[in-house]
């Protein structure tokens, strides 16, 4: 991100007008120092009143040339950082909906917040003051260059102030690494809290929860605040010990001064314009040295994130195959999440031809979602391939994959938005399709209680919104538009009889429509319909098993 915003502060074509207004405004900077001077010399001989007027109106010119300056590389940078936050919020949100699944969960939670607000923290870095004072570090050498030239020495005095604050600034940064990974550790977990607070409100309130979670969000809030306090007494101690060194830089250059123009070396004028270069210089490298904080973060928050879009490059690649019938293959598959001791099956085989029936059954924690992510390609098995139409899934693009699937998952999500959104997504499906499905499911009635109909609003935290029903909408969502391999987990859970009913009429229509399914259930009239049953209970080789299926002509029926 930083180095995008380098290349971009380089390579845009306002770039030579931001630097050029950068070399004037500090150039005109140096009008201050130069009005000490010459007012101070000069007004002995050529007297007060028109050495006044002409070097005060000759200053004024200078600082109001410098504000409209200041105006105008304000705007440059202004437009420079709005491109650099809508590529940072660009990376960050395709980072996180088209990397690979698997290796993402592989990144601690703590390092994918950071890379989630990578924007944010960029943001607290590219203020304008903050770039202002890196397009303006080199100059402190011009100002610290012109003391020299006035009178060496303190010149001298100006570069190595300059040089202590930008050390002190390094240090600083140095030291707060460690306090910056205790905070993005603890802040994670505070959020992961809060965010508990925020969606689990009833439980909060009628479980005794109160005990444990007050302890766990005690500790969170102590670790979160008590690394940023660390932090902030280190931004503390360096700004202190930068105004000490400011301070002494003054003092000493007036003694030396002082003591140059006793001995005739060096004049007054001189002596309080050098203080003024000397001191610009050193407020220059002062306020870099400020940024080392911002500098640290930002630069931990683009780590996080790279590491999340490393994973970017194999998902966008692969194969896109101009057909696809809809035939699964599960060959020799074993599987284990990581620190499993034994795999949760292996050796695992299943031919599931186009138009097919799969249904995964087995207990609570057999794995039969595993299995279904593995289809789905979000899991890569241990050992094995899963192939569709015969392309092993790993070498197909990702894009390509998405368009051919529907998946109905465990968990019914939404996103804030309108029902006909959440819905649709991004297929272009007609409103009588969708409504001929709400009815066939038994969803008029819900439609029909809010005029918004298919633009009520729908909300990803939504409680309001019965278990059943939104699990309905989720099938609803699975089966519209033409994938050809459906995957539902669970379909009928939290369902009642009218619920199983709408179901049941699902199933129907993608058998009707030949579409291949792939079924998570313990449901009889589920496994009825089954042309392959996996029994995932069977460890560690589940058994695949072809019963008699119901005919389709005979339907399925709860
Ligand atoms: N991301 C994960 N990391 C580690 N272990 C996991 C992960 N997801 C699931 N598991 C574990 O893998 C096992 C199988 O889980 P899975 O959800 O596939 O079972 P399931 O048969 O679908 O269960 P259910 O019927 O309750 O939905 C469980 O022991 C579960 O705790």
């Amino acid at each position: 991100m930083i180095r995008a915003l380098v290349d971009r502060l380089l390579t845009s074509p306002r770039t030579p007008e931001l630097l050029a207004s950068t070399v004037a405004i500090n150039v005109l900077a140096l009008g201050s120092s130069l009005y000490s001077i010459h007012l101070l010399n000069r007004y002995v001989t050529i007297g007060l009143a028109p050495t006044l007027i002409t070097l005060t109106l000759g200053v004024l010119l200078a600082i109001g040339f410098e504000v409209l300056l200041r105006k105008q590389r304000q705007n440059v940078l202004t437009s420079l950082i709005q491109e650099a936050d809508t590529d940072a919020s660009n990376r960050v949100f395709s980072a996180f909906s088209t990397t690979r699944y698997e290796p993402l969960l592989q990144i601690p939670l703590a390092e994918r917040r950071e890379a989630l607000g990578a924007p944010a923290t960029m943001q607290q870095l590219t203020s304008i003051t903050n770039l202002a004072a890196i397009l303006d570090l080199p100059y402190a050498l011009m100002f610290a260059l012109g003391a020299m030239l006035l009178y060496w020495p303190l010149g001298l005095f100006g570069v190595l102030a300059c040089g202590l604050a930008l050390l002190l600034g390094f240090l600083s940064e140095r030291e707060q690494r460690g306090a910056a990974e205790d905070y993005a550790k603890a802040n994670s977990r505070a959020q992961q809290l809060g965010q508990f607070l925020l969606t689990a409100g009833e439980a909060v309130r009628c479980l005794p929860l109160i005990g444990p979670l007050s302890r766990r969000w005690g500790e969170a809030q102590d670790g979160s605040l008590g690394s940023r306090r660390t932090s902030m007494n280190l931004q503390a101690l360096l700004q202190q010990s930068i105004q000490n060194v400011g301070q002494l830089l003054s003092v000493v250059v007036y003694a030396v001064g002082a003591m140059a123009v006793v001995r005739g070396d060096f004049t007054t004028g001189g002596l309080i314009g050098a203080n003024i270069l000397v001191s610009r210089a050193f407020a220059v490298c002062s306020r870099a040295a400020y940024l080392a904080d911002p500098l640290l973060r930002a630069g931990r928050a683009d780590a996080a994130l790279r590491k999340v879009e490393v994973t970017e490059a194999a998902s966008t690649a692969g194969v896109t195959p101009a057909r696809f019938e809809g035939h699964l293959s599960v060959s020799d598959v074993s599987f284990s999440y990581p620190q499993q001791p034994v795999p949760l099956f292996e050796s695992l085989n299943i031919d599931l031809p186009p138009h097919q029936v799969l249904v995964l059954t087995g207990p609570n924690g057999s794995g039969k979602s595993t299995l279904i992510k593995l289809m789905l390609g979000l899991l890569s098995p241990g050992r094995g391939l899963i192939r569709a139409d015969g392309i092993e899934l790993r070498q197909i693009s990702q894009g390509w994959w998405r368009s051919q699937i529907g998946y109905a998952p465990q968990d019914a999500v939404f996103f804030d938005g309108t029902l006909r959104e959440n819905l649709l997504l991004d297929r272009d499906i007609a409103d009588e399709t969708v409504l001929e499905l709400i009815r066939e499911i038994g969803l008029e009635s819900f439609l029909a209680s809010d005029p918004a109909g298919l633009d009520r609003p729908i909300a990803s935290h939504e409680t309001g919104l019965a278990t059943g029903l939104r699990r309905r909408f989720v099938l609803l969502r699975a089966v519209l538009g033409d994938a050809r391999v459906v995957f539902l987990d669970d379909p009928t859970e939290g369902l009642d009889q009218a619920g199983q009913a709408a179901v049941a009429k699902l199933l129907n229509r993608l058998l009707t429509e030949k579409r291949t399914l792939v079924i998570a259930s313990n449901e009889g009239f589920i496994l009825r319909a089954a042309d392959v049953v996996v029994d995932m209970s069977k460890k560690p080789v589940p058994s695949v098993v072809r019963p008699n299926r119901t005919p389709p002509e005979a339907g399925v029926t709860p």
